[in-house]
């Protein structure tokens, strides 16, 4: 007899545990470094502002020149941004000055322009009292040289980018993206864009587990598609050791058919076998084992299932290699009709999500959940989450659902 089916949560727990966060660094370009995970603190190289500077375009003056408006000064030069005022700012003078520039010698506060009056070529009179220290930047207001601005551990996204560009540094240190090789098997199996023999169907489910894995933080390693045959996907699986990945995805002959090989092949190639099928609909066929020091994942072939098993237990295992968490996805919604009393395995229907004239979410699964039809999963929202053994659900009941994307209607 077959045995048991394993709970989702309990699945997930084991394939989790052995892994650990990628510890290779590598030192990138900031330009390319939008998304990786920073290695080291990140420590300012300069102080920012580097020097006193002028947030306005105005006057630079001495402040106890002019407490009162009305005060006149004589104008003695010109500071801008990346051109200094090299003299001094003396009593009853005063300097041009453009935002971004260095505050000039002798100067403590800048007059806005729009609170001087330009009496001639070289002369101008307040409008407004002067007070110290107004509208300057000071040096270091930012930061100081030798401060840690950003830890270790940190997503890098466009904020972060810039205060390190800020800070001096052409490059970064960070994790190395986690590997993971992606494999293809079955004899039907053609790329899109070929003409189709009879038998042959299009081998999809590579182009949403990769970017899956992307999105993830993870670089891909495509194996192709292989052929049905032990020998040709052993020789695959032998590729990925060669390679180093930190995991090996196989999609297809998961299940327990004559043609389902992968097994057997990662066996011989010496995988020990931590679980295989799961009490969830779709995906039962998941299998996980570890070769070497690579975590593996087998996929069902049908679309579907791959697709919700790589956002189920894919998506987490390359999160935690590169370091992070996994997007939340869970949330809660209404049930737009009844939903029928659920079996032993954790189900996942797809469903569209909308909101009714309260504002409340509801959540709209489709009639027919064939895992095959990818269409309906293009077209859904959410997949409402039926735990094992769920009794018959009434209309506009709170449901469980997994979020597939962004919902803001
Ligand atoms: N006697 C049983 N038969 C099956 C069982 C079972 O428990 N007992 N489980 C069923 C379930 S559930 C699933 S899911 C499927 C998945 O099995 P496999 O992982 O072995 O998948 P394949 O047989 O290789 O393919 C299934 C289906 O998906 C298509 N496929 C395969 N790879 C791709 C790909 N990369 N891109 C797109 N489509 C792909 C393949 O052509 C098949 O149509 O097994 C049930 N059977
Ligand atoms: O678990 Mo399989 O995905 O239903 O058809």
């Amino acid at each position: 007899m077959a045995s048991p089916l394993l709970p989702v949560s309990e699945a997930l727990t084991r394939l989790l545990e052995p892994v650990r966060a990628v510890a290779d660094t590598e030192s990138v370009p900031l330009g390319e470094a939008a998304g990786r995970i920073l290695a080291v603190d990140l420590v300012a190289k300069l102080t920012q502002p580097p020097f006193h500077a002028s947030a306005m375009d105005g006057y630079a003056l001495r402040s106890a020149d002019a407490p009162d408006v009305g005060a006149e000064l004589t104008v003695v030069g010109q500071a801008a941004a990346g051109h200094a005022f090299n003299g001094q700012a003396g009593p009853g003078e005063c300097v041009r000055i453009f935002t971004g520039a260095p505050l000039p010698e002798g100067a403590d506060s800048i007059l806005i322009q729009e609170d001087a009056e330009r009496l001639s070529e070289n002369r101008i009179r307040t409008k407004f009292p002067v007070t110290v220290g107004r509208h300057i930047r000071p040096r270091g207001q930012d930061f100081a040289e030798g401060e840690t601005v950003l830890r270790a551990g940190v997503r890098l996204d466009y904020a972060h980018l810039t205060v390190a560009a800020a800070m001096n540094h052409p490059q970064v240190e960070v994790l190395r993206r986690p590997r993971v090789a992606v494999l293809a098997t079955g004899d039907e199996l053609v790329h899109p864009g070929s003409s189709l023999q009879p038998s042959q169907i299009i081998a999809s489910n590579t182009f949403g587990i990769s970017a899956l894995i992307r999105a993830n933080g993870g670089e891909v390693i495509d194996l192709g598609i292989i052929p049905d045959r032990q020998d040709l996907i052993e020789n695959a699986i032998a590729k990925a050791v060669a390679e180093k990945v930190d995991v090996l995805v196989t999609l297809g002959g998961a299940s327990v058919g004559d043609h389902d090989l992968v097994q057997a092949s990662l066996k011989a190639q010496g995988m020990s076998l931590d679980f295989w099928r799961i009490a969830m609909r779709p995906g039962k066929p998941l299998m996980v084992g570890s070769l070497r020091d690579m975590r593996v994942l087998g996929l069902p072939g049908n679309p579907v299932a791959s697709l919700v098993c790589g956002t189920l237990f894919l998506e987490p295992v390359v999160a935690k290699l590169s370091g992070t968490r996994p997007k939340a996805r869970m949330a809660e919604a209404l049930a737009a009709k009844p939903l029928a009393a659920n079996d032993q395995r954790q189900d996942y229907l797809r469903a569209r999500l909308s909101r009714d004239a309260d504002g409340r979410l509801i959540a709209e699964p489709f009639d027919k959940q064939d895992s095959s039809m990818m269409k309906i999963f293009a077209h859904s929202d959410c997949l409402i989450v039926r735990p094992p053994h769920a009794p018959e659900l009434a209309a506009l009941t709170p449901c469980p659902i997994l979020l597939l994307r962004d919902f803001d209607r």
